[in-house]
């Protein structure tokens, strides 16, 4: 039988099955169709302007290498004018985040890109090794998340840079899309699927990789041969996250289209009035630069460290004042109570009432004490 030719030349051998359209193509195709699509994600979303300095979140994994690889290159192929840097964030974690630094590192070379490392150590005062050790494994990913976000904001700040890109890809969405309707939390569907935001911290952040496959970009690093760290973070075991993601592994196993339907589906949800509202409370500050936020009075500097904030304490601070007090798990309870009272929706949304029998069916249905039964 002859070799089956690529469904897009016609031309090569088809090397490859794609996991996004199931097409049989040749490795010249699949690069060319990749980084189009991401080339078209980018344009849709007028992502970027000429002169911009942008800082590709770089943390060595597959996602963010083929980041920078691709950002690289559409930005030569299609003349964005782009000022690209590598930002890094060191969070302390030995065995893990200095391996894949190394990586990064070398990506610099490869690729040619000015990089930027901070370290939560640096901003902080403790690493990740250290906040394990004090407070366990439980709640560690809060205090990461609320630090990268923060040191990527500074890091961005400090190479005076207009906008961040990450490596998230159309799975992490899809799942978060899930775990959002999962949990009720409708108010924040809207914003999951943003390609774009501008958080309270008002450095433009987004996602070129919206639309990607994580199984595509996977292929894309092993065919193009890219220099990429592959363990997970030895604290991160976000149960809730794992949930979501073997279920979309398995819906993607039965339709591949599922994962795109799934954004689709988050993009065009229709969401009741009083949820928009509560939406609407919650993302004041997104929308607006840090200046107009300031000048409007909605957002302050944190009392302790000067960062942006529209309370009192920054989130970082708020956790690192637990950590200090040794309560760290009351920082964030704190910040969980402060999560549902903004809110995404009415709260009733989100607690399963208990069943109360009235006292006089209660007294029937209780069973009476083993020797004062009748009979
Ligand atoms: N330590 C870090 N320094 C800089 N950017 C980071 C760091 N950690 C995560 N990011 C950014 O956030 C994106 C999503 O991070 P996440 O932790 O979900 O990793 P991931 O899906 O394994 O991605 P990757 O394969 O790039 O590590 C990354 O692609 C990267 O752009």
């Amino acid at each position: 039988m002859p070799p089956k030719l690529c469904a897009l030349c016609s031309k090569e051998r088809a090397i490859l099955r794609r996991p996004k359209t199931g097409q049989q193509i040749c490795k010249d195709c699949f690069f060319y169709v990749f980084e189009t699509e991401v080339h078209n994600t980018i344009t849709e979303a007028k992502l970027f302007k000429p002169g911009d300095r942008v800082a590709i979140g770089a943390s060595g994994g597959k996602d963010s290498t083929v980041l920078a690889y691709v950002m690289k290159t559409l930005n030569d192929r299609y003349k964005y004018g782009l000022e690209l840097f590598l930002l890094s964030i060191d969070e302390g974690i030995t065995g893990y985040r200095d391996d894949s630094l190394e990586t990064v590192k070398r990506n610099q070379q490869q690729y040619n890109l000015p990089l930027k490392i901070l370290s939560y150590h640096e901003l902080y005062g403790w690493t990740m090794d250290r906040i394990v050790e004090k407070i366990g494994r439980k709640n560690n990913c809060t205090f990461c998340g609320v630090f990268r976000r923060q040191a990527l904001d500074r890091g961005a700040a400090s190479l005076n840079v207009d906008h961040i890109v990450t490596g998230h890809n159309a799975d992490d969405i899809a799942e978060t899309v899930l775990m959002n309707i999962m949990r009720g939390d409708i108010a924040r569907l809207g914003r999951c699927t943003l390609i774009c935001t501008q958080g309270e911290d008002t450095i433009r952040r987004s996602k070129p990789f919206k639309y990607a496959y994580e199984k595509e970009i996977v292929m894309y690093a092993y065919f193009k041969k890219l220099d990429y760290f592959s363990t997970e973070c030895i604290y991160s075991p976000d149960a809730y996250r794992g949930h979501a993601r073997m279920f979309l592994k398995d819906l993607e196993a039965a339709r591949p289209s599922a994962i795109i339907d799934i954004i689709h589906s988050g993009e065009a949800f229709e969401v009741k009035e009083e949820v928009k509202q509560a939406a609407k409370a919650q993302r004041k500050t997104l929308f607006l630069s840090r200046p107009t936020a300031l000048a409007k009075g909605i957002l302050e500097r944190c009392k302790r460290c000067g960062y942006i904030s529209s309370n009192d304490l920054c989130k970082a601070c708020v956790l690192l004042e637990g950590l200090e007090r040794g309560m760290p798990n009351m920082s964030i309870k704190e910040k969980e109570r402060s999560r549902l009272e903004v809110g995404y929706g009415p709260s009733d949304m989100r607690t399963i009432p208990k069943f109360e029998l009235p006292p006089v069916l209660a007294d029937a249905a209780s069973p009476q004490p083993k020797g004062l039964r009748e009979n």
